[in-house]
Parts: C-alpha cells; structure tokens; sequence
C-alpha cells in the first residue's frame, strides 16, 4: 500500500520553476531515494514531502489523506519522522535526556496534555523506552553523556532514537551519511536495515509494521546497498523511477548523475 502519493507537484521560487509534475508513490516498508546531480531539485522535493516547504500545484498524500498544506509538525504527530544533515540534538541535555523529552513530548500529544513539558518527572517506563532506543543506535554506553559532547556519527545515531521516539510511520533522512567517513557511512547503513525491523524481528519498530524510509543521498554505494527504488531528478524533472538494477542499467541516468564509466559502477557493484 501507498504511504505517501505525490501527484503533479510544481514548486518555483520566484519566476523560476524547480520541479517540474513530479508523481511518485512511497510503498509502505520499502526504502526510496531520491538520487540526482547538484540542484536538481531533491531537497525542495523532499521539503515539499514534509511540510517545510508547499507545492505550488499538485498534492501531497500521507496514508490517504491531502497533507499538501499541512505544517510539518502535523505531519510529524501523523507518523512522519524527519532527520537533518546536521544533526538537530539538544546540546543541555544528556542523551537519555534528549530521548526521555521526545517520549514525554509525544505522550502528551497522543494525551492532548497541554501542561510544559520541563513539569515531567519521567515515568520508569519512560526511561527504560529511552535506554531501549539508545541501545537501538547503539548508544546506550554514552547515555549520559552530555549531548554537546558526542561526536559527529554520535549525535546523528543520538538524533535518530530522538526520531524513533515519536514512532513515526515514516522516516525521512536528508542525507544521513553526510559528513562521515566510508566506514561510519557503512554503519549507518547497517543501522538503517535493523532499526527499519519491528521490534519482534529485533528492530525498532514500534507499531509491528516495517518503518518506511525516505532519503536523500548522494553515497551511491549506500544507495545501492539499501534502495527498494530509487527516483532520480534532474533539472526539476523525475527522469527515472525502479528498482537499483533498472537505475543503475538506465542510459539516461548514467549520462546525467552516474557517469558513464564503468569503473563508477563497479565501485558500487
Ligand atoms: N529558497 C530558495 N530560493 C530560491 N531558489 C532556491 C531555494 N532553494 C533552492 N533553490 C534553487 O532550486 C533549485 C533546486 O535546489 P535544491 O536544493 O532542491 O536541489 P538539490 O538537488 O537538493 O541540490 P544539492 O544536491 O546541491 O543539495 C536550485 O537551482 C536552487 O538554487
């Protein structure tokens, strides 16, 4: 089933159009990129898909339902999750810290308490969701460390179980390998995999469901290795839509984004 639809999204800025009709749907479980050179357009589109930005023609779907002008915080108390390329933490806080906030955060949304969050005594059941989604990004060793005090691939892993404390449906990630060196980008991607599985089957799943993921990313083995589909965009224009193996065999994909040298595509094979 479709989790979220995109249908003939126009975006400009200005007199200039950056996206051009893009249709597209998300399979709910799957994990699709959004590939394509500098300025193509990806992050607009991405921004269109999570409220940050609104389209100027065209509708955005969440689960059925016209998201298209919708602000992202709705969105993110319907399921959508979002992660940032530099990751977004509260630095006065410890990690568990930050997780226990999220968690809180969202009790009381689902509870419609309006009471400030910083009244909370956290539960011990809040803790241990905590611990358990800190043990999840593999960081439950550094729990109470500072979070100003985590390194980069820490902070980011730490951004996610803030993420995932919101339960979401969906997960969007602008870019989660960036900055990071070939062997974090490695980890990230395994991380990705597992926290992708509900809970039962060892991931972190909260709704017994399989986490949709949607990302930005320009690591194409990170890419490949993860993809159900990849969409690729040039010039504001969807020019492709499959499966890895359709993307990476498409003449014109390989002409704008990949390179036509093979040796680009065996690095990646
Ligand atoms: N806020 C803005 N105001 C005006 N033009 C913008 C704005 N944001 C993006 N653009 C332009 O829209 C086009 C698409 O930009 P976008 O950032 O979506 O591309 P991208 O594919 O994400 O690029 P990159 O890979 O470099 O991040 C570019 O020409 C960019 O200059």
């Amino acid at each position: 089933m479709s989790i979220l639809e995109l249908s003939g999204i126009e975006k400009s800025y200005g007199p200039i159009k950056v996206l051009h009709g893009i249709n597209a749907t998300v399979e709910e479980g799957e994990v699709f990129a959004i590939i394509g050179p500098n300025g193509a357009g990806k992050t607009t589109l991405f921004k269109v898909m999570t409220g940050e930005s609104y389209a100027n023609a065209g509708t955005v779907r969440f689960d059925g339902r016209d998201v298209t002008f919708e602000p992202p915080h709705l969105r993110t108390r319907a399921g959508v999750g979002r992660t940032f390329q530099v990751a977004r933490v509260f630095n006065p806080l410890t990690a568990i810290g930050n997780v226990i906030v999220a968690i809180e955060a969202r009790k009381k949304a689902q509870n419609r308490d309006d009471n400030p969050w910083w009244a909370v005594k956290p539960s011990a059941s809040t803790r241990e969701e905590a611990l358990h989604l800190l043990e999840g990004v593999s960081l439950a060793g550094k729990a109470n460390f500072a979070a100003t005090d985590l390194s980069h691939g820490d902070r980011k892993r730490l951004e996610l179980a803030i993420t995932l404390a919101g339960r979401p449906r969906i997960l969007m990630m602008d870019e989660p390998t960036a900055g990071m060196s070939p062997g974090d980008r490695e980890q990230v991607s395994l991380l990705i995999e597992r926290i992708m599985k509900p809970e039962a089957e060892g991931g972190l799943s909260a709704d017994g469901r399989k986490l949709t993921v949607v990302m930005t990313e320009h690591d194409m083995s990170v890419i490949f290795g993860l993809a159900s589909r990849i969409l690729v965009m040039n010039q504001g224009e969807l020019i492709a839509l499959g499966t890895v193996d359709e993307i990476r065999n498409n003449p014109q994909v390989r002409e704008v984004y990949l390179g036509t040298e093979d040796q680009t595509l065996e690095i990646v094979a």
